[in-house]
């Protein structure tokens, strides 16, 4: 898809993982508890009730702001956002406007033609308002309960320039990003509803349009590639694209214009007068950032000579990137490979993380590969019915127990010669049409032999061996 008019920009609300909320102590960690049990009377915004900011959430901030390379303002303050919604229970959220934490980063990514920065707008602190739990849908159900334990959970907002050129350099916009944070120990990429993405977009000429609480980077990327068929189809019809707010389907995979109520823009923002402005920016020098993605994708090329396009996977996430350090002592190359070409591919495949692979188990994979035990056909089989094993709730087994079991050490010369023989003694036409030139026959062959030995032998050592003899026979004729 040709996408030289397509203009985006990301709005990114991320949760801070630090243990308590923003403005009071009420704990952050509410996962398996009852709702509206991380409560008080600032989170719940009762009357008479005193904000007090967390400094540890202005450190992770900080800290994000910094490995952004953004410009933390000297003075910042807070500001009330006003509108009504049951989950806000203030009827206003503290957030920043005019004078938010930090301004003016950039952030690389791999972009359509090459490497290129994505500026960063602002970074600002708020508050998450509460959540709505609608029983029944959205639209049609009977009532809606509330629970505020996530009121106050502190949230920063990252806004990037209107940079980014299609859905997927959004989408890798968000995963470099996801990565930063990751590395940068701020967030937990696994909670639901960690990261909640607002997409603009807009072909140029036309209005913006603002796709708004996507909860996933699939998402984002599905919302974004609908709305440019929609808008075009639009303009193709000679109608206007119209400045507005949509929402995402995620199920339908469709965008659809919000009702007007929630368009309602006037804010009136105004100073929190509750909150004292802020001035941090001196604390930025003594924030040390430890190794980020870019940093650790240029080791793992020095190291561990890894390719550029691995060095990239691998770096991809912090767990990630972890795993193959922890795994490449045995050799780095073929668990560079191993890692980031096969169990990437069969981890997504049975939608499991990183996590579920035992680097015992990996590491035992690598050194039968490395030791020439076993072919990288039986590597890929023993992967699989790890992770099969995993996904059926057993312990897996050892690399090496399961080549003992299914017999998939690599045939010895001497087995392998034989059934190079009998191949050759049982099929007497492809023989014929290999000495007359056909080169597919051979590769007949080949399959036949693998067949016989089930995946066993080398390939590149079988197709010498099948041509010798295949050869010497030609010059008995
Ligand atoms: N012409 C455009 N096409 C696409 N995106 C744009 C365009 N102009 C601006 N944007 C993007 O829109 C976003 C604007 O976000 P910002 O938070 O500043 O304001 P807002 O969306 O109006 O307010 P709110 O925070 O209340 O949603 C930025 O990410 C910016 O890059
Ligand atoms: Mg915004
Ligand atoms: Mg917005």
């Amino acid at each position: 898809m040709e996408h030289e008019d397509v203009i985006i920009g990301l709005e990114i609300h991320c949760q801070l993982n630090t243990k308590s909320k923003l403005f009071c102590g009420c704990s952050t960690d509410f996962r398996d508890d009852e709702p509206n049990t991380h409560t008080c009377p600032v989170c719940l915004g009762l009357p008479g009730s005193m904000p007090v900011v967390n400094k540890k959430v202005i450190e992770f901030a900080m800290r994000v702001a910094k490995a952004l390379n953004c410009t933390v303002l000297k003075e910042c303050d807070f500001s009330r956002k006003n509108y009504f919604y049951p989950d806000l229970n203030k009827a206003y959220q503290i957030t920043q406007y005019d004078r938010p934490l930090a301004e003016w980063g950039k952030l690389m990514i791999e972009g359509e033609d090459g490497e290129r920065d994505i500026r960063i707008t602002r970074i600002h602190v708020e508050e998450d308002p509460g959540r709505s739990v609608h029983m029944g849908t959205t639209d049609r159900g009977k009532y809606t309960l509330i629970d505020y334990n996530r009121a106050g959970i502190p949230l920063i907002e990252i806004v990037t320039e209107p940079d980014l050129r299609s859905p997927k350099e959004a989408r890798r916009f968000l995963n470099k990003l996801r990565a930063t944070l990751e590395y940068l120990n701020v967030f937990d990429s696994e909670k639901e509803g960690s990261l909640r993405v607002d997409a603009n977009i807009s072909l140029k000429g036309s209005g913006r349009v603002e796709v708004k609480n996507i909860s996933s980077y699939k998402g984002v990327e599905k919302a974004l590639t609908f709305e440019i068929t929609r808008q075009r189809n639009v303009i193709r019809r000679g109608q206007v694209v119209a400045r507005e707010t949509r929402h995402f389907l995620e199920a339908r995979g469709v965008t659809t214009s919000s009702r007007s109520k929630e368009e309602e823009n006037d804010y009136r923002y105004f100073p929190e007068p509750d909150l004292m402005p802020m001035q941090v920016s001196d604390w930025v020098d003594g924030i040390k950032l430890p190794e980020l993605p870019d940093a650790r994708r240029e080791r793992f090329m020095q190291q561990y000579g890894c390719s550029l396009e691995h060095a990239r996977t691998l770096t991809g996430g912090l767990k990630l990137a972890e795993f193959y350090e922890g795994v490449a002592k045995t050799d780095a190359g073929l668990a560079a490979t191993w890692t980031a070409d096969y169990l990437l591919g069969e981890l997504n495949y049975r939608d499991f993380s990183i996590d579920v692979m035992p680097p015992a188990h990996f590491i035992d994979l690598i050194t039968l590969l490395k030791s020439d035990t076993i072919t990288d056909k039986s590597g890929v089989e023993i992967l699989r019915t790890i992770l099969d094993q995993i996904k059926a709730g057993e312990k897996p087994e050892m690399p090496t127990k399961i080549v003992a079991r299914l017999g998939l050490a690599k045939t010895g010369g001497d087995e392998i010669s034989t059934m190079v023989r009998e191949v050759i003694a049982e099929n007497p036409q492809p023989v014929a049409d290999y000495h007359a030139g056909k080169g597919p026959a051979l590769n007949f062959l080949v399959g036949q032999v693998m067949k016989k030995c089930r995946g066993r032998a080398d390939p590149g050592h079988l197709n010498v061996l099948l041509r010798e003899e295949l050869d010497k026979l030609q010059g008995v004729e």
